[in-house]
Parts: structure tokens; sequence; C-alpha cells
């Protein structure tokens, strides 16, 4: 497909962002300079933010930033004020903040625009929890998720994955708290203005786009667990923390044996409150991780997949998310087995049928490649894009002579496309050429049926069944199950198997029809899943036990989806008893009660999916 053609196919526009205001053909951010001052009373940042932008025209004097529910107060142009002007607010786009110059610039010259501004108290890339919502419950605590669209609630800019620069920041906290950023921490120091704060800096050489930077505050502490990697989290969370992340540089040193050297320079993590919509983020210099989270070898990989070669608009966020969970299982690959490898593939093909499922097997945002036109990234967001992306990659691997050899090209396109951002098409075209030698095979493909066509890929990859078999064979034994054969099952089923077994176990019996109610209770009789703490295993088991009409589980599943907020985990759980007619009353009055101390971005997405109308239903 030429680019023409994928345009006039897919409706894709390769030469703009349909997420951002901004454009990248006109001047390019190079780099931000920040002055951030959190006020934790007001929950909001005052910020400063100066942007070094490039022309790539003549006669350059307009230029258009991203903002949500930004006040700005001025503007200058080398230090010069500066005409701006807000537009009309966007659903999920936010506001254009149009920029006058005071003077032109030519293609190749550079500008310092800055901007001085305040954020709004519900900035959707920011959640301020109180004292209350802390473990330590004696400080506040703030921290940030930028990905995909909202950097622009935070700050003033070019908010798409097209365009990189590096930052610098200074942040000013209550003497209590520490801040730490996506960056390399360059000192501190108590703040000149106010005797009772510290002003944090933090220094990112290496380019990267907006929705990598990521600020979090905090009564926080860290532990050293590695020669480039600390561990950061509440006083309450951080020894376990560091336990648990032990081995985070063997996964670095294999990770780089794979894709080549780590350019990052520090590999921390921060374990943050609960209420973190997501497994993880991977926050340049910082993984942001949910204490749900076990491994994170996901987003180590993303320090090569998504950080270093990234995704040029949110229509290929498959390029990021496909790739790492390619990475991802090639680091389980040679720290485990290959068998562990194709296990998990399995898994990750019901993943992707439970997406699927969930949209519609005929919605177009079940592509491989969506349009994103006036669609928000947040609702377009699932497990399409890692499942879908990572069995084609596997597909290609088969195709194309087996994981070695298909390792190398990952490598090979990682190094050529380091620091910048790419299409499908630009990934495409490198395939091409270099499996050269092997295009008859990459003409085969059916492109169109795995990029362009909703639903499950047209080709199901044979995965190696020898760790799932025993799932599917204690799974079968249940379905088929009558009243009569409940006492042939012993609690050796489930003790005899990992937790990952377990997992897969559950997920096969989400996959069909809801079992009978008697099932699910001789299964906790007899397995006692109501005791589990593994995240992954007690949201399948109180899913399924939703499902059967289990009356007694709604507590617990409402429990779970509200003690801790990640999207993966609380939206399904919602979604499971508003189904249940009987419960769907509790599923809305329990959101409710919570949502104020809810994320703004898992609030908003379980109020569309209890079809909440959100201007007329009380908070509290
Ligand atoms: C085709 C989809 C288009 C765009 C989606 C891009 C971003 C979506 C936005 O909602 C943010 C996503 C952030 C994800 C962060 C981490 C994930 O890898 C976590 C995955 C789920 C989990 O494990 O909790
Ligand atoms: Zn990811």
């Amino acid at each position: 497909l030429t680019v023409s053609s994928i345009q006039s196919v897919t409706g894709l526009n390769v030469m703009s962002d349909p997420c951002s205001f901004s454009s990248f053909t006109r001047c390019v951010t190079k780099h931000l300079n920040l002055h951030l001052h959190l006020d934790f009373d007001r929950h909001v940042i005052r910020g400063r933010v100066a942007l070094t932008v490039e022309a790539l025209e003549d006669r350059f004097s307009t230029l258009t930033l991203d903002s949500s529910d930004l006040s700005v107060v001025s503007v200058t142009a080398n230090g010069q004020p500066a005409r701006f002007s807000l537009g009309p607010k966007h659903s999920f786009k936010g506001t254009p903040l149009e920029i006058t110059l005071p003077f032109d610039l030519s293609r190749g010259q550079h500008v310092i625009v800055e901007v001085t501004y305040e954020t709004s108290p519900s900035a959707t890339a920011l959640q301020w929890l109180t004292p209350e919502q802390t473990a330590g419950k004696k400080h506040p605590y703030l921290f940030s998720q930028c990905q995909a669209h909202h950097c622009r609630s935070m700050i003033p800019c070019q908010d798409t994955p097209s365009i990189k620069h590096t930052y610098y920041a200074q942040v000013s906290v209550p003497k209590d708290l520490v801040a730490v950023m996506s960056a390399v921490r360059d000192g501190q120091e108590v703040d000149p203005q106010d005797s009772g704060r510290i002003i944090y800096r933090f220094r990112q050489t290496v380019p990267m786009p907006s929705y990598l930077i990521a600020i979090v505050a905090g009564a926080l502490e860290s532990r050293e667990i590695g020669p480039r990697t600390r561990v950061w989290s509440e006083k309450e969370f951080v020894d376990k923390a560091a336990f648990e992340f032990s081995e985070t540089e063997a996964m670095l040193k294999t990770a780089e044996e794979l894709a080549g050297p780590y350019v990052w320079g520090q590999y921390d993590v921060l374990v943050l409150p609960p209420s973190f919509p997501y497994g993880g983020m991977e926050n340049p210099c910082l993984t942001f991780a949910t204490p749900t989270v076990l491994v994170i070898a996901h987003e180590i990989s993303h320090s090569w997949t998504g950080n270093l070669v990234t995704n040029k608009t949110w229509e290929h966020f498959w390029l990021n998310e496909g790739h790492t969970v390619y990475l991802e299982r090639m680091i389980g690959r040679c720290l485990e087995s290959e068998q562990f490898r194709q296990f998990k593939a399995i898994g990750g093909w019901k993943d992707l049928q439970d997406s699927v499922n969930t949209f519609g097997a005929n919605n177009p945002l079940t592509n491989l490649v969506p349009s994103l036109q006036d669609v928000s990234p947040d609702d377009a967001f699932s497990s399409v894009p890692y499942e879908k992306g990572f069995a084609l990659l596997y597909y290609l691997e088969e195709q194309l002579g087996g994981p070695e050899v298909f390792m190398g090209f990952v490598k090979s396109y990682i190094q050529r496309f380091a620091y910048s951002s790419v299409t499908t098409e630009e990934w495409k075209n490198y395939l091409f050429a270099y499996f050269k030698d092997k295009v008859d095979i990459l003409n085969k493909v059916d492109w169109n049926a795995w990029m362009f066509t909703p639903g499950m890929p047209p080709v199901k990859p044979q995965y190696d069944t020898t760790m799932a078999d025993a799932c599917n064979a204690l799974s079968q034994k249940w379905l088929q199950a009558k009243d009569q054969d409940l006492n042939s099952f012993k609690r050796s089923d489930v003790k005899t198997l990992s937790s990952h077994q377990v997992i897969e176990f559950l997920s096969l019996l989400l996959q069909e029809d809801p079992l009978p109610l008697t099932h699910v209770k001789k299964m906790q009789e007899i397995y006692d899943l109501n005791a589990y703490m593994n995240a992954e295993i007690r949201f399948r088991w109180l899913r399924l036990c939703v499902r059967s009409r289990w009356e007694e589980a709604v507590p617990l599943a409402l429990k779970m989806a509200t003690d801790q907020g990640r999207m993966k985990f609380t939206r399904p759980l919602f979604r499971e008893v508003f189904n249940f007619e009987k419960f769907r009353d509790e599923a809305l009055r329990v959101f409710l009660a919570h949502r104020a101390g809810m994320h703004p971005v898992t609030s908003g997405l379980v109020s569309k999916d209890l079809k909440v109308d959100v201007s007329n239903a009380a908070s509290q």
C-alpha cells in the first residue's frame, strides 16, 4: 500500500495527528524547560514552560499548542510579549492555544515560547490524593498519567507522539514531600521563594514524546535494588516493592542482549497507590506500577519499543504495544522457556477474544490500525493493539524463519528508527526491505485483513500447549460435570497448578457460557478461590461468580472494583455487576459513592460503561 492508498482505504492521514491541534509539519518542539509549583491546597499546578520551537517553514509566525482546562496567564516569545487566544473546547482534544509571534522566523530558526499558566483541579492527567487516600495517611500525594493525550492538561505543548524533545524541570513541593519525574534526578534545594518548600530538579536528555512526561510527589522513600535501579513508594510498601522487583537488573540485561543498549541511564520503579489506572506505565527512567503488578518485563521492554521507537500517532499504537508484548515474551523465553512464551501467547489470544467480544466483532476499533478521527484514545484502548499486534508479529516469525530470525528484524527495526516516530507503513516498508529475500512470503500475508479489518485475525497461530494442557483438562472437566460429578474435584486440582495456570484455567471458563451456580459454589468450597490475593486470579474468579449469578460474590466484586482502580479490573467488574439485573442499582450506587475519589479517567470511562449521565449524577 502507498501513503495515498492507505489514506483513502483507512481514512488515516499520515501528515497530521487526529488527536492533536498542533501541526508537526510547520514547527517542532526541541526542548521544554519547566517550572512547576505544586499547590496541594488548591489541587493545581502553577506552571511556567519555555518551549524551544524550530520553524519548519519560512515566514513562520503562528503556532498552535494543545491545552486542556488550562488558565493561561501570559505568553512571551524570546522574552517579548506574544498575542494568544484559546479556541473552542473540543470533547477530548481540549482547547487549541493559538500563539502569534511578534516576529517571523525562517525555516530552521528557533524561538523560545514561554507560557505561564495554571492547571485545573480536574486536569485529566492528574490525580490529587488526600492524606486519607494514602498508605501513610499523613501527607497528600499527586501523580500524573499523560498517555495518550492528557499531557496538555498539565503542560501546554505539542501533545503528539510524532514530536520528540528533551526536558529540564524544577518542581517546588512542600518540604515533607519528595518529587520524582520521568528523568534523571539533578539535585534539590530549598525553594528561595518559600523556605517551607523544596525544589527538585530533573534532566531528560533523551528526546521523547510529551506523553512520557510524568511527575509524582508524596511522602516517598526509595531503596537501591541494582546498579541503575531504585524502587520508590510510600515507606509502608518500599521493602515489599524492593523484594518484588529484585529481578529488574536481570531483565534489563536480557532485554539489552535482545534489543541493544539501554539508553535512558537510570531505570527506577515507582509503586503507586492502588487508584493508578494502569498496571504499569513506561515513563522513561521511572516506570510507574500499581501494587497489583508483579512483573515489569513489559515496561522494561518499552524502553526500546514505544519510548525509543514511538508510534507516530495513536492510530499506530500497535507498533508500541505489539512489539513490546513480543519483546516482553522474548524476555520470558530467555528467563523461563520457549514453552512459557507459548503459554503466555495462548493467554494473550484469549484477552484479544475478550476485547473483540466487548467491542463487537464488526467494530472498527478492533482493527489493528483503526482510524481515530473523532475517537478519544481512551475510548479506543483495549487489548487489541497488544494482542493482535503480538499475533501478527508471531505469525510473521513463523513464516519468516523462527524466533531468532525475527528477533533480528525487531532489533534492526529498533536501531533504524531509534529516537524517531513511525507509522505502520514505515514499519512495513522496513520489514520488506529487511526480508528482501523473502518478499514472496510477505506478499502472501493478507495485510488488509490483519491491519484494516475488524474482529479476530485472519490466521490463528498454533501455539505449543504443554503448559496449557492441564488448564484445558481441568476446565473441560468442570464444564462437562453434572451435579453428581462435583465430588470428584479435589483441592490438589489447583494446588498443583502455577498461578499462571490458574489464571488460564479461569480464563478458559470465562470464554464459555456461565457455569451453574452449584458448580461455582462447589469450586469455592474445594479450591477456596476467595482467599487468593493475586489480582489476576481474583479478578477472573469474581467475574465468573457474578456471571453465574452468585449474589454473595457481588460485594466482593464491587470491593475489588473500588479498593484498587486499575481499569483492566475495575471496568469489567463494574460492567459484570451492572449486567446482573438484580444488582444494577447497587453497581451504580457503589460507583457514585466512590466516584469523587477515583482517577478522573477511570471515573469518566466507568460512567460511560454504566451509562451514567455525568451532568446529572451526584458525586457523593
Ligand atoms: C488503538 C488504540 C489507540 C490509542 C490508545 C492509546 C492510549 C490509550 C490511553 O487510554 C492510555 C493508555 C495507557 C496505557 C498504559 C499502560 C498499559 O500498557 C497498561 C495495560 C493495561 C493494564 O495492564 O493495566
Ligand atoms: Zn505497554
